[in-house]
């Protein structure tokens, strides 16, 4: 029998001015426990199709076969569609399932371009699968990979593009589309999300954000973006210097529209007017509210929970932290 533990941090992407570009990945896990019972490992794979993987030397093997006694128990204490990355997350998880079921062998690096041809941002699956504070970029994708049919070039991939019985088979993703860096996390940074009682799904609050863009809201997300990693990575933490490097332009303002009170939310609270507060933002597309803070994180939650009440929206929330090991596989 082997057994093993696949354990993968939510995220909270953007922080602020860092839309589809910057991720931290938080101390809240789904988890998901593996039993193979390795003695029935011989039947063919119940699907209609075979998966391909690449070794270290870039060969390639076909798996006809895969362990049939293989229960998943999975435990998902992270909300659904309110911007913690549920759904980047549960993709990153699913990818190292495959990965350590069919023993892949697939790095990290290889397993990121699988998780873009579902998530097509990188900002919240590379902190789920890397851990800790990143910034992300994809290459663009060569013309004949643009022209490849079976790569799901949508937002998100509405439904599975074939099925157990359709003969389907999982694309192969172009190499390298993802890459990510760490920066610094000083670590009197604590994370404070307020996770109010409702979802926004993200494609929802991808699609009320324009197409274009004034050059001067790009220069002013541009600029805060270049000064973010250096303002949360310096250590003792200058409150002023994080809450203008967590401004943004981008995103935020459009998807007010979706979040009663946002806007009152994120413009009520300074580290002038609310001690312990360094800076304060949306949540990956929402409706979570990420603080950062030093100290007083009761009252700082306290405080945006009740601009939220105001709205007749009631919230829970938790005290994180960053989680600077991302995605681990462990023998149970
Ligand atoms: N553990 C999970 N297992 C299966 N589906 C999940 C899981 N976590 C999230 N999802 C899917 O992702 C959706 C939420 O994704 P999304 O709208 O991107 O919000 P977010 O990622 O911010 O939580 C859920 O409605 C569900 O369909
Ligand atoms: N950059 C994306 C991040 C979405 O994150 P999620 O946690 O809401 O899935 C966006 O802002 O749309």
């Amino acid at each position: 029998m082997d057994s093993f533990l696949i354990r993968t941090p939510c995220s909270s992407a953007n922080i602020g001015p860092g839309f589809d570009v910057i991720g931290l990945a938080l101390s809240l896990y789904l988890e998901l426990r593996v039993t193979i019972d390795s003695s029935k490992t011989s039947s063919p794979l119940p699907l209609n199709c075979a998966i391909t993987y690449e070794d270290q030397s870039k060969s390639t093997e076909e798996i006809t076969r895969i362990p049939v006694e293989t229960k998943v128990h999975i435990v998902n204490p992270i909300p659904l569609g309110r911007g913690l990355g549920s759904s980047g997350t549960a993709v990153v998880a699913g990818v190292m399932l495959g990965n350590a079921v069919g023993k892949l062998g697939l790095s990290k690096d290889r397993l990121l371009d699988y998780c873009l041809m579902i998530e097509r941002h990188p900002d919240n699956v590379a902190a789920s699968l890397f851990g800790g504070f990143v910034g992300t970029y994809l290459n663009e994708l060569k013309p004949e990979d643009v022209a490849r049919k079976e790569i799901p070039l949508s937002e998100v991939l509405p439904s599975p593009a074939g099925g157990i019985d359709t003969g389907f088979q999982p694309p192969e993703p172009p190499l390298g589309i993802g890459h990510y860096r760490k920066f610094n996390w000083a670590p009197e940074i604590k994370a404070i999300a307020i996770i109010p009682d409702f979802v926004v799904p993200t494609a929802n609050a991808r699609n009320v954000l324009p197409n274009e863009y004034s050059r001067a809201d790009v220069v002013f997300n541009l600029q805060r973006a270049a000064l973010l990693p250096a303002a949360l990575g310096s250590s003792p933490p200058d409150p002023d210097m994080i809450f203008l490097a967590m401004q943004d332009k981008v995103h935020q303002p459009y998807r007010k529209t979706l979040i009663p009170g946002l806007a009152e939310i994120l413009q009520s609270m300074t580290p002038a007017t609310q001690p312990g507060l360094l800076g304060i933002c949306l949540s990956g597309a929402g409706p979570t509210i990420l603080a950062l803070a030093t100290d007083r994180f009761t009252e700082i939650a306290d405080r945006i929970i009740a601009r939220f009440a105001s709205n007749n929206i009631t919230c829970q929330w938790k005290l994180l932290e960053p989680a600077q090991e991302g995605t681990t596989v462990t023998q149970d």
